[in-house]
């Protein structure tokens, strides 16, 4: 059933229930009326009935002429208002009936009185008291019916209105429980829908745009939930192409990031990148008070091998160069090119003494190892100057550092290591620095 139905049937019932006791309630009010009716009726027949029996007596007194009129007069004036009835039901119409007949022998017997009035045989005189007596007897009879007649039409009158009030309260009664289930169901439907969508908005919300809902049915609900199903389809494809667009953002924004990090021969961080890691490196260290040290190495007469094999096998003997470092530092280490053919390798948690071990490490592998051009060994040694963070030292100071240690290696006939001679940094158990 559609809920637009269902919530018109509320009102539809009220009026129909309100209407049904109105129809009632005018229905006893009708009766009520027929009964005040029937009373003045009764009542004027009662009066005309009166009447005659004071006119009966007076006439027995004084048989004259003139009572006899009075008599006749008020006797059709009975017979009218008894052939006037108003309608009444068939119990009631019977005792008129009965009413009727009694009147039409009230004529008879009235004519027998006078007859016997004007004759004065003392033996009449017993026969005529007889017709008085039963001329009497059946006014009041007449009486008797007459307010027999109201009496029926009073029961009546009872009994409809309990009828009325038995119906308007099986009405009540009944409109009552079919309102209240329909109230139920209706609160049923509502729960379990607003339930169905409280599961899928969590689902929702949860990042779940799967799931759909289950709609039964052709209602508005129903209708609401397929609404419901189709948004999230929406969403979920948004959602979809959101996330591919936020991959695609992500990779070009690693790559740019590699790119503006790296050194487009070697495919070693570049300068920038160097910084910025000694930046993280250096504060760091002196936070845990771990040593940090550089290593910065330059080719030997490199500008002879340019010259001698050309710029091109100079280029490959670099990437040679920093492959060759790079199989020997460890994973936190961080080889740059600093410019040229100069290249700094930053060596966290390292002193002096792991950094000249490695430096050495690097040259004895480049001799193990030379650039083979054409078959021909391209031989190539580096100079390396060592260098390890001081005190209250920036990293510019550490590179000059590295950079005098690396010229007194320049200076010493080159392939060699040298280490700078600046206060190491040292940690203290218990302090800061010494
Ligand atoms: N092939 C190549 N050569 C480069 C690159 N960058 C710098 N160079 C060359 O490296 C040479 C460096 O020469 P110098 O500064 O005189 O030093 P050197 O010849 O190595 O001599 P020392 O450093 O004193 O041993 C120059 O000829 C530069 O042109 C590069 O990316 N590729």
């Amino acid at each position: 059933m559609k809920l637009k139905t269902q919530l018109y049937m509320f009102p539809t019932g009220v009026v129909f229930i309100t209407l049904c006791i109105f129809v009632s309630l005018y229905w006893v009010w009708k009766q009520s009326d027929a009964v005040f009716e029937r009373e003045g009726y009764v009542a004027e027949i009662n009066s005309l009935v009166s009447h005659l029996e004071s006119n009966l007596l007076l006439y027995e007194e004084n048989p004259s002429r003139d009572y006899i009129k009075r008599w006749e007069e008020r006797h059709k004036q009975l017979t009218v208002v008894l052939h006037d009835s108003p309608s009444l039901p068939p119990e009631q119409q019977t005792l008129l009936n009965s009413i009727q007949g009694l009147n039409r022998g009230l004529n008879v017997l009235f004519e027998r009185l006078q007859y016997l009035s004007r004759d004065p045989k003392p033996e009449t005189h017993a026969l005529r008291r007889h017709f008085r007596e039963k001329l009497i007897a059946q006014l009041e009879t007449i009486v008797e019916d007459s307010n027999q007649l109201v009496l029926l039409a009073r029961q009546s009158l009872r009994e409809s209105q309990l009828d009325q009030i038995y119906m308007i309260a099986t009405m009540l009664l009944v409109g009552s429980v079919l309102l209240t289930a329909l109230a139920v169901s209706l609160s049923i439907r509502l729960r379990n829908y607003l339930d169905l969508l409280k599961g899928g908005v969590k689902e929702m919300e949860a990042g779940n745009f799967s799931t759909k809902l289950a709609s039964v049915g052709a209602d508005e609900f129903a209708e609401f939930i397929r609404e419901f199903n189709h948004m999230q389809k929406t969403l979920e494809e948004t959602t979809i192409s959101r996330d591919a667009l936020q991959k695609e953002i992500d990779q070009r924004t690693y790559a740019l990031k590699h790119i503006a990090s790296t050194d487009p021969l070697t495919q070693v961080s570049n300068r920038r990148k160097l910084m910025e890691q000694a930046e993280l490196e250096m504060a760091r260290s002196l936070r845990h008070q771990e040593p940090l040290t550089v290593l910065l190495f330059d080719a030997d007469h490199f500008k002879k091998i340019n010259d001698t094999y050309g710029h091109a096998v100079g280029d490959q003997v670099l990437i040679h160069l920093c492959r060759l470092s790079e199989a020997e530092m460890r994973e936190n280490d961080l080889i740059a090119r600093y410019g040229g053919e100069e290249f700094v390798i930053l060596l966290p948690h390292t002193d002096i003494t792991g950094a000249s071990e490695l430096a050495q490490r690097i040259q004895a592998r480049l001799k193990e190892q030379p650039f083979i051009n054409q078959g021909e060994d391209v031989p190539i040694t580096i100079s390396i100057g060592i260098a390890t963070l001081s005190l209250n030292q920036s990293f510019t100071d550490l590179l000059n550092d590295a950079d005098g240690a690396l010229y007194r290696a320049k200076q010493a006939g080159r392939n060699c290591v040298k280490v700078s001679e600046t206060r190491p940094f040292v940690k203290v158990p218990g302090s800061s620095f010494s």
